[in-house]
């Protein structure tokens, strides 16, 4: 059985590591959607597709599953994002996510859908470890070690600063 799940991954977090270490007991091989691949350089989005490529690549190595990593651009058109998902995505037969509208679009289109309960909720959320990056905190703590690599990498603590400070007035970082 293969499995498939999505998740913008700015960045990718001990949260999202432990969903698919969860995911890897239920699944022969696992399909990671990048989503709203086309996004970077904000606030919100900071990281390219191909940066949270390599975060969630070698991230996950260390468990023991075929991994395919595809990027996926957002549509305009929420009632045709599934076809879209399947056309750029190896054949899957379920889909894993905690995102509401997510999980609408896969049950409407009669994809099984499984979620999980969140894990540490109150730190491992995206916004979170972003607005650490902005005010210098500790986010290495939350990530993957190979993730923090990938992010030092390419100067992403600096890069979401920098950012911020162009488009901070107009956007909440939300
Ligand atoms: N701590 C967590 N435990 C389990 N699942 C999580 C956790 N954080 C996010 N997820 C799930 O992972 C998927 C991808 O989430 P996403 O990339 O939006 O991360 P996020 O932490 O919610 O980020 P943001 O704050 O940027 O929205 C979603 O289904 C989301 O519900
Ligand atoms: N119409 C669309 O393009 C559409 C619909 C639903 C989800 N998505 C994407 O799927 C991903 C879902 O991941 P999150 O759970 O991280 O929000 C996001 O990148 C989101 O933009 C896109």
């Amino acid at each position: 059985m293969r499995g498939f799940y999505i998740g913008r991954f700015q960045p990718y977090h001990d949260g999202h590591h432990h969903m698919v270490e969860e995911i890897a007991d239920q699944v022969d091989e696992l399909v990671l959607g990048i989503g709203s691949a086309g996004d970077s350089h904000s606030r919100r989005n900071p990281f390219t597709a191909g940066e949270r490529v390599m975060m969630v690549t070698k991230s996950v190595a260390e468990f023991d599953i075929p991994t395919y990593v595809v990027p996926i651009e957002d549509l305009e058109r929420n009632s045709v994002w599934v076809s879209h998902v399947q056309s750029m995505s190896p054949a899957f037969d379920v889909a894993f996510s905690n995102n509401p509208l997510v999980i609408r679009l896969f049950e409407e289109a009669g994809v099984e859908v499984r979620q999980s309960p969140m894990f540490h909720r109150e730190v491992l959320e995206g916004t979170e470890l972003r607005e650490r990056m902005i005010d210098g905190g500790d986010w290495e703590s939350l990530v993957p070690d190979p993730a923090a690599a990938v992010i030092r990498e390419c100067g992403g603590d600096k890069r979401i600063q920098q950012v911020t400070d162009s488009d901070g007035a107009t956007h909440t970082g939300r």
